[in-house]
C-alpha cells in the first residue's frame, strides 16, 4: 500500500549538501501501523513530505496505493491523509465549515460529502461542537478537527507526524486511540514519533531512523531479540550509538607522535 524503495533526498545548503535521506526502503500494509522512530533531524519529516508529494526525492521511488509520487502526485494526494501537530486551522471557520471546505477541495460534494461529514463527525465524536469557531475550541477539539480534515476524503493511507506533540495526556491518549481505531478499520498508517511509549503501545512494526538511514526495522519484539535488548529506549540508544561510532573520527595520535610522526619500531 505504501512502498518506499531506496529513497534519497539531498538539500543544497550554504557550504555543501545535506543528505537528509539515504537509501531508505520500507513497506506498510493495510491494517498496519508502521512507526518511524528517530531523533531530531533524523529525516522523518523529509520522508513523509516526499510521500505527501510536497518534496521530490533525489533518488529512489515511493508509491501510495500503487500511485508513484512523481508520476501520479494528484492520485497520491487523493490516497493519503496527513496530520501533523502544527497544522493550522482557519480560526473564523466552524469545525463543520472547515472540514467541508477540505472535502470540497478533494472533489466531494452534495449528499456524498454530507454523508461522509456526518460519518466522520460521529466517529470522532465532534457533533456537539460542530458549529463552534476554531478560534474558540480547546486544543483537543482542534486536534479532532485536524484529524477530521485528514480523513474527510476517506483515504486508504494515513500519515501521523508527531500527532501528540504539545498535547496533554488526556488529549494525547484520545488521539492514540483514534489512530488504533483507524488501523483496526483497515487503514495503512505511518506514525512518526520520538516517544518510545507510543511506539510500544501502537506500532505493529517500527523503523529506527538516524542520519537519514534506517538502522533496523521490524516488529519491536523481533528488534529486541535481534539486538539482545528488551528495553525499547535502551534498544534505540544502542542502535543510535552504534551508528554514531561509525561516523566518529579515528582516535588521534598522541601529541608527541602527531608532531613528529610515528616512531620507528625498535630493532
Ligand atoms: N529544506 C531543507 N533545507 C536544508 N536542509 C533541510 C531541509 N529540510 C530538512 N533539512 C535537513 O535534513 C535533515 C533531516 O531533517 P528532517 O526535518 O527530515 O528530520 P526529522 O527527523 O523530521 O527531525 P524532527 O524530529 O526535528 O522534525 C536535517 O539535517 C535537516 O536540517
Amino acid at each position: 500500500m505504501i512502498s518506499v524503495r531506496d529513497l534519497s533526498k539531498s538539500f543544497d545548503v550554504q557550504g555543501g549538501r545535506v543528505h537528509a535521506l539515504e537509501g531508505v526502503s520500507f513497506e506498510v500494509r493495510p491494517g498496519e501501523i508502521f512507526g518511524l522512530l528517530g531523533p531530531n533531524g533524523a529525516g522523518k519529516s523529509t520522508c513523509l513530505r516526499i510521500l505527501s508529494t510536497v518534496l521530490q526525492p533525489t533518488g529512489g521511488s515511493a508509491s501510495v496505493a500503487g500511485y508513484d509520487v512523481l508520476r501520479d502526485p494528484a492520485e497520491v494526494r487523493r490516497s493519503i491523509g496527513f496530520l501533523s501537530n502544527n497544522t493550522g486551522l482557519y480560526d473564523r471557520m466552524s469545525a463543520w465549515e472547515l472540514v467541508e471546505y477540505f472535502g470540497r477541495l478533494h472533489g466531494l460534494e452534495g449528499s456524498a460529502l454530507n454523508r461522509r461529514m456526518t460519518e466522520v463527525f460521529e466517529t470522532l465524536r465532534m457533533t456537539d461542537f460542530r458549529d463552534s469557531l476554531c478560534s474558540r475550541m480547546s486544543t483537543g477539539q482542534r486536534q479532532k478537527v485536524s484529524i477530521a480534515r485528514a480523513l474527510v476524503h476517506d483515504p486508504p493511507a494515513l500519515i501521523f507526524d508527531e500527532p501528540t506533540a504539545g498535547l496533554d495526556v488526556l488529549v494525547a491518549r484520545a488521539v492514540l486511540k483514534t489512530v488504533a481505531d483507524l488501523r483496526d478499520a483497515g487503514k495503512c498508517i505511518i506514525f512518526s514519533t520520538h516517544i518510545m511509549r507510543e511506539v510500544e503501545k501502537l506500532c505493529d512494526r517500527v523503523a529506527v531512523i538516524h542520519r537519514g538511514r534506517i538502522l533496523d526495522q521490524g516488529p519491536l519484539p523481533e528488534l529486541a531479540a535481534r539486538h539482545d535488548e528488551p528495553d525499547t529506549e535502551e534498544l534505540f540508544f544502542k542502535l543510535i550509538e552504534e551508528e554514531e561510532a561509525r561516523f566518529a573520527p579515528p582516535p588521534t595520535a598522541a601529541p608527541s607522535e602527531a608532531a613528529t610522526g610515528p616512531r620507528p619500531l625498535a630493532a
